[in-house]
Order: structure tokens, then sequence, then C-alpha cells
């Protein structure tokens, strides 16, 4: 009883959706194929009667042949427009709907995703989820198409239903008998008919991961160096075992059913003319009447098929579109939209935490309990421990995760959609685990800010603080170069450290009131970093910036420095406080200073035997 509620509240969000999409379109295809549908039945009765003046011609000798010749040439006409009719089959109806429910459905999930809060869309469970239904985004363009069609065949086979009790009440019940037998066995099957994508598909991504792994190079070289590609070959025949397994028993099903539905067809048309032979034998039935029972069992068989194959596939397009509309509707607390009209409440605050929590899932919190403020125009270093909290506060304060517990302000408002569109506005971050887009170079820099996408002035001046400027010169296309390959054939290949330095050119691109900059000379070589830390001095001037970096000399650029340790605040207070109050940022100076002077030395004694 619950699925069959759960069907029908899909259903009516289909048709909700896809006459949203193009009402047009559904209800044109919709109406025309039903109206077509019939046709076969107004066939069979042009077909009676041009059989019946036909023979009446041939066996009485009287009459002349033009008497017929409308009959006939009605008959061809119908029959026409039956072959016609018979054009708009399934593959039909896809093929016309599929531009637009396929992309409708696609740009409905797509922006429904991009609502996700960014905490749901990092929990494994829900990428899952999203790439089981968006890999299934021809659901609405299958469901429509083949329930356009069942609704016509439906229709066709009431109408020939029609003629056959018209005709005789024996033949109405064998037809009736031998289409709700067909239906039956198809309800019966429809769950094992029905190409169940969940298993399938975790199947085959391993499957698919384990052969791909030996032609991606960031694996293979992992395969070749640890020799593990007989094992990986082991385990994608295993993983693709059970691809096959799943594969091959919905196809065993799916030939039982068409062998079964055979049987019944043949089954059916023996009962029939059977009956038929009997009746004309005992002069009950005329010979045209036979003839016409016999194209009608040959038309309700044809119809029945059609009907069988349009339910299987409608079958398939309402299970995925269940997942869909569940997938929707489960989208916990979609992020509000971002929106404008923010006005401050407090102009000398720029970040206050009362008191935040936060965790990326229930067993453990990133955050704890953490109250602060940055004023305005303070530059403030974020230090700790790998695993700390530092970059997860960053984007707590930028708004990408909502505080568990404790209260946030941006300029003295607390943050709603209003502050959250504010704070975007404002803020201009590098982010640690930054992205290099499919894109060129150009838009890969200037992205930081669209507005200024064309300023090949601007771009290079960033890309000049970022250290990439030397970049362009290296490409034939220059700042037109497409990077990396997963794209475009000839896309350029970055190393580790020449990306940072494009993803840091991109931060310097806008010139945004906040700065934040999370590990943005993490991948750098000396030189480069010591420029990184000067362009930063330069850029952040008299704004509001938060800095973190490994590099404890980093801090010295800070007017305050916050120490973070499992997540709470340890420390917080100029260098000079700090260093003095001799806790975990004077432990880490201390270690990186003994570190480079240590290694100093050894260098100058390595230096000094050489010589
Ligand atoms: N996506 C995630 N899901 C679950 N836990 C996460 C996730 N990202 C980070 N964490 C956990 O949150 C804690 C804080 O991580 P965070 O990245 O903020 O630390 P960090 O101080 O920036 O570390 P690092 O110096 O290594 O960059 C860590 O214990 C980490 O394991």
């Amino acid at each position: 009883m619950k699925k069959i509620k759960e069907n029908f509240l899909t259903i009516a969000w289909a048709i909700r959706l896809a006459l949203r999409i193009d009402a047009r379109l559904f209800l044109f295809w919709g109406t025309l194929s039903i109206v077509l549908a019939v046709l076969p039945a107004v066939a069979l009765h042009y077909n009676r009667e041009a059989v019946s003046i036909l023979s009446e011609f041939l066996l009485s000798g009287s009459g002349s042949f033009q008497d017929i010749v409308p009959s006939i040439a009605a008959l061809g006409i119908v029959l026409t427009a039956v072959g016609l009719s018979k054009r708009i089959n399934g593959n039909f109806l896809y093929f016309i709907m599929y531009d637009s429910y396929y992309f409708g459905l696609e740009e409905h999930l797509m922006d429904v995703v991009s609502r996700i809060e960014m905490k749901t869309l990092m929990d494994k469970k829900y990428r899952d989820d999203h790439w089981s239904v968006m890999g299934r985004c021809g659901a609405l363009a299958d469901f429509m198409s083949s329930g356009c069609l069942f609704l016509s065949k439906l229709a066709g086979a009431v109408s020939l239903l029609v003629v056959a009790a018209q005709t005789s009440w024996v033949i109405f019940v064998i037809s009736t008998g031998y289409i709700a037998a067909v239906l039956l066995l198809n309800f019966s099957t429809a769950n094992k008919l029905r190409w169940d994508g969940r298993p399938y598909s975790e199947a085959s991504r391993l499957a698919n991961y384990y052969q791909s792994s030996t032609m991606s190079p960031g694996v293979a070289k992992e395969l070749r160096v640890y020799g593990l590609t007989e094992e990986t070959i082991e385990k994608w025949n295993k993983a693709y075992d059970k691809v096959e397994l799943i594969d091959r028993r919905y196809v065993r099903v799916r030939q039982l059913v068409a062998f079964i539905s055979g049987i019944g067809f043949y089954a059916f048309m023996t009962g029939m003319m059977g009956y038929c032979i009997y009746r004309v034998a005992d002069g009950g039935m005329s010979v045209d009447v036979f003839l016409m029972l016999y194209a009608m069992g040959q038309s309700i068989s044809e119809v029945t098929q059609i009907l069988s194959s349009s339910f299987q596939e409608m079958d398939r397009g309402l299970y995925f579109l269940n997942l869909q509309r569940k997938f929707v509707e489960s989208v916990p607390q979609a992020a509000e939209d971002w929106e404008e009209g923010f006005v401050p409440a407090d102009d000398s605050t720029a970040f206050k935490a009362e008191g935040i929590c936060f965790s990326y899932n229930d067993e453990t919190e990133a955050l704890h309990d953490l109250s602060f403020e940055i004023k305005k125009g303070e530059t403030i270093a974020l230090v700790g421990v790998n695993g700390s909290g530092k970059t997860t506060l960053v984007k707590v304060l930028i708004g990408l995760f909502t505080p568990t517990k404790g209260r946030l302000s941006f300029y003295g408002k607390h943050y709603d959609s209003k502050t959250r569109g504010a704070v975007i506005k404002k803020v201009g971050m590098f982010f640690q685990d930054f992205h290099i887009f499919h894109a060129t170079l150009r838009e890969n820099v200037g992205f930081g800010d669209l507005k200024k996408l064309s300023n090949t002035e601007r771009i290079m001046l960033a890309m000049q603080k970022g250290g990439a400027d030397k970049l362009p010169a290296r490409f034939p296309k220059g700042l037109e170069q497409w990077l990396l390959r997963n794209v475009v054939k000839d896309g350029a290949m970055l190393s580790g450290g020449e990306k940072q330095r494009v993803a840091v050119s991109r931060a310097h691109m806008s010139d945004k009131e906040i700065l934040i900059f999370d590990e943005p000379a993490a991948a750098l070589d000396p030189i480069a970093e010591m420029n990184q830390f000067h362009a930063i001095r330069e850029k952040i001037e008299g704004r509001t910036a938060i800095l973190i970096s490994h590099r404890v000399g980093f801090a010295r650029l800070a007017d305050r420095i916050i120490v973070l340790n499992h997540g709470r605040l340890a420390e917080s207070g100029t260098h000079e406080e700090l260093m003095l109050s001799n806790g975990i940022y004077a432990g880490f100076f201390r270690e990186q200073a003994q570190w480079y002077e240590q290694g100093r030395d050894e260098a100058d004694g390595q230096i000094a035997d050489f010589a």
C-alpha cells in the first residue's frame, strides 16, 4: 500500500515537473498518441465492410468494380493512417521528448544539488545518491514517452475489446483474458525486470575503477612501483563477475517473460480461431466477420506486446524517478539563496564568534566552543598542528558551513541569507584545497573577479603577485591556453607549485575588503614563498585578513595570532605576548627556528668539510 502511495506521489511529481519543463510537448504528443491508438479498431470496421462488399461482388458476380472502389479506397486510407500511427512508437516519442525532459530534469537536479549545504555535499552517502540519481536523467523522458505510449495502447486495447464485445462475447472474454494475463505477468515480474541501478552501479563503479586504474597515470604509478597490477586485475575480475551476474539475471527474466508472452499469443490465437472456425462451420459466423476477427487478433497481440514493453519502460523510469524525488525531498534544509541588502550593525568588528561549535559528523567536533573577535582592518594568523581546525574555521566564517552551536556575526549581524551574501561579496579567499578548473589560464585566474575576466593587464598583475606571470610565455596560446587534459587533449599540465601559483593569482584578482589565505605557500619553493610573503603583505595593507600557514614566519605578518588545538582556542595574542607566555605558539616558533638554524649549521659544516 505504501509503495502504491509512493508511486502515485512520484507520478504526480513527474507530471508536475514535465508540465513545468514543457507542457505543450506532453499534452500534444499524449493526446495525439491516444487519438491515433484507436485507429486499428476503426480500420477493422472498414476492413470488414470492404471484405463483405468484395466477397458479395465476387460471389454474386453482380454490380460493377467501380461500386467497390470507394470501400477499397477508404480501407486503404485507414490502413495508411494505421501504418503512420505505428511510427509513433516508443523510440520516436523518447526521441521527441529527450531534449526537453532529459536536460530539463538534469538542470533541475543540478539546481537542487547546488543548494545542498556543503556539509551534506561532503557526506559520502549523499554523493553516492547524487551520482546514482544524476546518472539517470533520462528517467523523465523515459517515463513520459513510455507513459504516453502505454496510455495510448491501453485506449487502443479498450477500443479493440469494444469491437470484440460487439461481435461475440466469447471472443471478448478470450481477448480480455489474454490482455489481462500479459499485463499481470508484467506486473508480477516488474521488480525482477527492472534494472536496479544501485547494486549494479556500485559493482560497476568498482569494476570501472579497477579497469581505469591501469590507464590513469596517477594510480598506475603506484600500481607499478608497488607491483599491484596483477592484484588489481584480479579485483577487477571479481567486481566484473558481480556486474555480469546482475546483468545475466536480468536478461534471463526478460527472456522468460518474452517466452511466456509468446506462448500466450499462440494460445490466444488458437483459442480464438478455433472458436471462429467452429462458428463458421455451424453457420453462425460469416467469412467477413471471421477475417475481421483474425485481423483483430493480430492487432490485439501487437497492442498487448507494446503495452507490455511500454509498461516495463514506464516502470523502470518510475523507479529512478522515485529515487530522484526522494533525493530532492531529502535535501535537508537547502541553503538559502544569498540575498542582497546587507546593512552592517557594527562597523568595527568584521567577525564575532560566541561559543561556536562545528562537527562534520555527529561523532567528533572539529571546532569546540570558540569565542573571539576579528576587528575590521586586523590581520590574524591562525596557527595549529594538522587537524586542529584552521581550515574548518575559515570555511565556517565565510558561511560555507553552519555552526552546529553558538552564534556567529559579521559586522554585528547574525548569519542569515543576507549576511552570507555579504560575506561572499566581501571576502577573497585562497583555499588550501584549491581547484584548478578545466578552463583556460585566463579563466583560472580571472574567475577571482569575473568582471575583470577580459582585462589582460589586471590578470597579468594578479599573476605577477601570485608568482605565475612566467606561465603565459611558455604556452603558444599564452593566457588562452587550456589547463589540464581531462577535457582537451593538448591541455597544459602544471606542477604542484605552478598550480598553487595560479590559484593564488586568482585570489589576487579581486580587491575585496577581507582576505583569507589558507596555506598559500605550501607547495612553493623558498624563493617563491618569500615573494608570496611580500605580495600578500602588500595586498593586505589596511584590510582585514586571516592567514593560515605552517611556516610560523608568516604569522609575523599578523597583528594577532590565534592558536587552535584540537578545535579549541588555545592561545591568542601578539607574537611577543605569545613568546612570553611560552605556550604552544612559542614552542612552534622555537622548533622551526631551531630547525632552520640547525639546517644552516649542518649545511655550513658540509660545505666546510667539502672545502
Ligand atoms: N570533510 C571532512 N569530513 C570529516 N571530517 C573532516 C573533514 N575535513 C576535515 N575533517 C576533520 O576536521 C578536523 C579539522 O580539520 P581541518 O582541515 O580544519 O584542520 P587544519 O587545522 O586545517 O589541518 P591542516 O593543517 O592539516 O590543514 C580534522 O580532525 C579532520 O580530520
